[in-house]
């Protein structure tokens, strides 16, 4: 049966980036219907909503949804919940999105690309498994009021909560224990736990949970050092499991092993394997308009899709083979040029990828 997939661009470099990863798409011809809608900035523009029910409403009917990037700093002042990211937020929520896998490959061909030294990111095959519907995010009480009592009493002050609930914690360690299983069978769960309740209630529950899966190695490490490890030896890590707020801030952190965070996809998913797949990365205000952006992560992204939640893991093998043709052939974007290498404009890019396909 046809499959249906809502196509979502957004913001800023959004609209590039997506026009390559469906011209690789319908130039494998499969039996996938594609519907767009608008969201982000460019949706609060045209309907006064940054996630209009018309774009809810096609996400949920779909198959999957293949998001580029919201935000602009023009709406940076508009009140938080009309602002461009809370519809990525928003259908994470409404489509019970809990499970991010973020990968950070470094593929050889961009072993210099990286900022660190070749020798640390060669062959770096890392996997971050964030969790997406929780911690300080989604947390209430949140808000801005007068402060009520000490050293800054009757200031203004502004508060978030974070939280986690077991269940909810216990269902994202199933998904990174299976991941670990079906990889070096090593997991390292990062929190806060010396400082943080929510972190102590993590690290329990991962505890709890690793007895179910005697054949993965769990490993624990606070944050602050996760930062550092992910610089220092990358190597040692192979899945990371961890919440929403310190996924977010590892995984860009992580993109910079791989050469850029144009490099970057990612998958969301829930129980019924529906999913959203975007880049890593957002919509670049600061390049947006030039035809310049890496369409990499899209296109990767897509060809999770394909794998993750469309049952077509040949197609998806096929985007994946191209890519890692077209970075042999010596085709870049700007983020990930240097010397002797062909520098190439986004949708340059995509044609490259389409003429690799096999
Ligand atoms: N899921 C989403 O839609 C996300 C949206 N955002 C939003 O995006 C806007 C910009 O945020 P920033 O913090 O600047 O993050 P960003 O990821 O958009 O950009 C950070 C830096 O990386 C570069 N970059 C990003 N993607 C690239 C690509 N494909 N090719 C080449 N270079 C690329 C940008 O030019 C910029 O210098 C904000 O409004 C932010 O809220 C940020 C992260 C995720
Ligand atoms: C824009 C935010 C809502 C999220 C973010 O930065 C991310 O998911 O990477
Ligand atoms: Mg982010």
């Amino acid at each position: 049966m046809t499959k249906k997939v809502a196509v979502l661009a957004g913001d800023g470099i959004g609209s590039e980036i997506m026009a390559q990863a469906l011209k690789v798409l319908k130039a494998l011809d499969l039996d996938l219907v594609y519907e767009e809608a608008l969201v982000g900035g460019v949706a609060y523009a045209a309907y006064g909503h940054p996630l209009p029910e018309s774009t809810l409403k096609l996400a949920k009917e779909s198959d999957a949804v293949l998001f580029g990037a919201v935000g602009d700093f023009k709406y940076d002042n508009l009140e938080r919940h009309l602002r461009p990211e809370q519809a990525i937020l928003g259908l994470r929520k409404a489509l019970g999105l809990f499970v991010n896998l973020r990968p950070a490959v470094c593929y050889k061909e961009l072993t210099y690309a990286s900022s660190l030294k070749p020798e640390l990111v060669s062959g770096l095959d890392l996997l971050i498994v964030r969790e997406l519907t929780g911690d300080v995010y989604f947390g209430q009480p949140r808000g801005r009021r007068i402060s009520p009592d000490g050293l800054f009493a009757g200031s203004e002050e502004g508060f978030d909560t974070m939280r986690y609930s077991k269940p909810e914690v216990e269902r994202i360690a199933h998904v990174a224990f299976k991941a670990a299983q079906g990889r070096g069978k090593h997991l390292t769960s990062v929190d806060k736990a010396n400082v943080l309740e929510t972190s102590q209630l993590w690290r329990d529950t991962m505890n709890r949970v690793a007895k179910e899966y005697p054949d993965v190695t769990l490993e624990h490490m606070y944050v602050d050092n996760a930062a550092m490890q992910l610089v220092r030896a990358p190597k040692k890590l192979d899945v990371l499991v961890t919440g929403n707020l310190f996924g977010d801030i590892l995984s860009d952190e992580a993109a910079m092993l791989t050469g850029s965070i144009g490099m970057l996809a990612s998958a969301a998913l829930n129980e019924k394997k529906q999913g959203l797949f975007e880049p890593s990365h957002g919509s670049a205000p600061d390049i947006a308009g030039q035809n310049i952006a890496n369409p990499l992560a899209q296109i990767l992204s897509a060809a999770m899709m394909l794998r993750y939640s469309l049952d077509m893991p040949e197609a998806a093998d096929k985007i994946e083979k191209a890519v890692k043709r077209v970075l042999a052939e010596g085709y870049r974007t700007g983020d990930i040029w240097s010397e002797g290498c062909k520098k190439v404009t986004c949708s340059e890019m995509g044609d490259a990828v389409v003429a690799a396909l096999q």
